[in-house]
């Protein structure tokens, strides 16, 4: 197309003076509007929220050409006065501009997270994932969903921590902080809050204890005290004296290195460093908790699809539980979780970045300040890329010889559910790795069958019934009937745990 002389915002929804289209986004679920409206307007269109601009992005070329290409100029995130500001005091650093603060927590996070770093979690993770079928198998009776969250956030904490496994019973020290991360996610959708919409009534609000509470939420004072709280000495020393009391129980190991442990150890602003970590990354693993229960739901309606991995389980391991050192002859497990992480991305209405600087992107101009919103649901099924998108379907990814296909460039190897440029998940390796231990588990472990209400009738659970959660989104509950696919499974997994 031929360039216009002066570039403009990409065209969108007709708002309003002043208020731009403010009326017109819901307050739930506001990326299956933004989806909708990329069907009238186009793969990169833009909308106004009281003058502030924000570009959405819902095809795989533009968000790898403007978030990964032009990384260098759209890797910050826009000022979050609520979340940011308000809940996280500038200390979370997922959330925080892109400055000297944010490079030193993300170098650190890094050198314990990537890719082979990931890997001295393994045993604590195959642990878990065996646990999470123990409970699964004696306690039929609780929810399944209180196993996957269980494991996830024995997982979390314990890779903070160092924490032995946390109990289905509990106590489960980090369940605040859960409660504190579902604010999160709710918080950092755009246009969310109003003290972001409106940020001339910020001085207000810090005034005004009448206004602190009506904009935010019942949670929201309890769980930023106790996110604040987390950092300080006397918190730190609790949670590392039930650590250390714990290492000794013979059931439950207490592998699992705390990962803050070598940032601790190499760096001179240990403490800094030590209680930072716990916040940025404590009980981000709701994310991966999300991804199992879209696992339990992709394999009730689709059953056919769990066969090929069925057969490579029985091929590779047999009749002892899977572990990592399995998973190269695994690909069908590979495929399983990529094509989970795509049919439906937790983060769905992906997570808000900023232009530091005008950008002219094709026959647009992107100016400085303006938000870029990746809508990870529809780059996931970019037509170009993974054709029959809405369908669950792990052969996508499995070539004629049985293994991995190569994946195609600028997909961030068949996993874009992790955001883009330099802001792109940093716990992307070791969320893989959890999905991929407890998807293998799973799979080997049990057939999954749809599970009745409380009047004995069948449930075919919906999916595209959504339970909001700001950027992540769950499917709104369901039963599930888990069948066990050994006579002798818990004994089997008993002689693995008790070793
Ligand atoms: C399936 C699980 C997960 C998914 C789908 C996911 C997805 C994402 C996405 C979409 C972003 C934003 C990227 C962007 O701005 O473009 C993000 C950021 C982040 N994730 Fe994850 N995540 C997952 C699990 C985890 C885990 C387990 C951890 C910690 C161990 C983690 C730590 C972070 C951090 C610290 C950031 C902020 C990075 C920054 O702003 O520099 N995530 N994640």
């Amino acid at each position: 197309a031929r360039r216009p002389a002066s570039p403009a915002l990409p065209p969108g929804p007709k708002g309003l003076p002043l208020f731009g289209n403010l009326f017109q986004v819901p307050s739930k679920l506001l990326w299956v509007k933004l989806v909708e409206w990329s069907k009238v307007y186009g793969p990169i269109y833009s909308y106004s929220l009281v003058g502030q601009p924000i570009i959405v992005l819902t095809s795989l070329h533009d968000a790898s050409e403007l978030l990964d290409r032009l990384s260098a100029k759209t890797s910050d995130r826009p000022r979050l006065i609520k979340l940011s500001e308000r809940m996280c005091q500038g200390k979370q650093f997922g959330m925080i501009p892109r400055n000297d603060v944010w490079k030193r927590y993300r170098r650190a996070s890094h050198q314990s997270l990537n890719v082979r770093a990931a890997e001295n979690y393994w045993p604590m993770q195959e642990e878990e994932a065996r646990i999470l079928l123990d409970g699964l198998i004696n306690h039929p009776e609780i929810d399944s969903v209180k196993h996957i969250h269980r494991e996830a956030s024995s997982i979390g904490w314990r890779a903070c921590f160092g924490h032995t496994t946390i109990p289905l019973e509990g106590p489960d020290p980090s369940e605040p902080m859960e409660e504190f991360f579902h604010e999160v996610f709710r918080a950092v959708v755009p246009g969310s809050s109003i003290v972001d919409v409106f940020p001339f009534l910020n001085p207000l609000i810090t005034r005004s204890k009448f206004l602190r509470r009506s904009v935010t939420d019942k949670f929201y004072e309890r769980a930023t005290a106790f996110f604040i709280k987390s950092f300080s000495e006397p918190q730190v020393s609790r949670w590392r004296g039930v650590l250390t009391h714990r290492l000794d129980d013979p059931y439950h190991s207490g592998r699992g290195r705390s990962f803050i442990e070598p940032n601790v150890e190499r760096n001179r602003e240990a403490d800094w460093y030590g209680y930072s970590a716990r916040l940025r990354l404590g009980r981000r693993d709701i994310v991966t908790a999300t991804a199992l229960k879209w696992f339990l739901l992709a394999m009730i309606l689709y059953p056919e699809t769990a066969a090929p991995a069925r057969a490579e389980l029985e091929r590779v391991v047999g009749n002892r539980p899977p572990s990592f050192a399995d998973m190269d002859r695994l690909p069908q497990i590979e495929a399983m979780v990529k094509e989970l992480l795509r049919w439906r991305p937790p983060a769905a209405g992906g997570v808000v970045h900023m232009a530091t600087e005008d950008i002219v992107y094709e026959e647009y101009l992107i100016p400085k300040g303006a938000m870029l919103l990746p809508i990870a649901w529809s780059i996931c099924r970019d037509p170009s890329v993974y054709p029959n998108g809405d369908a669950f379907d792990p052969s996508r990814f499995i070539d004629g010889m049985g293994n991995v296909k190569s994946p195609l460039p600028h997909t961030h190897e068949d996993y874009l559910a992790f955001g883009h440029g330099r802001r792109i998940c940093v716990g992307k390796s070791f969320a893989i790795n959890s999905l991929s231990i407890s998807t293998a588990h799973l799979l080997w472990a049990f057939d999954f069958q749809k599970g009745v209400d409380e009047h004995g009738v069948e449930v075919t659970p919906d999916p595209m019934a959504f339970l909001d959660n700001g950027a992540t989104v769950y499917p709104k509950p369901f039963p599930v009937k888990l069948v066990p696919r050994l006579p002798d499974l818990a004994e089997r997994l008993k002689a693995v745990l008790s070793k």
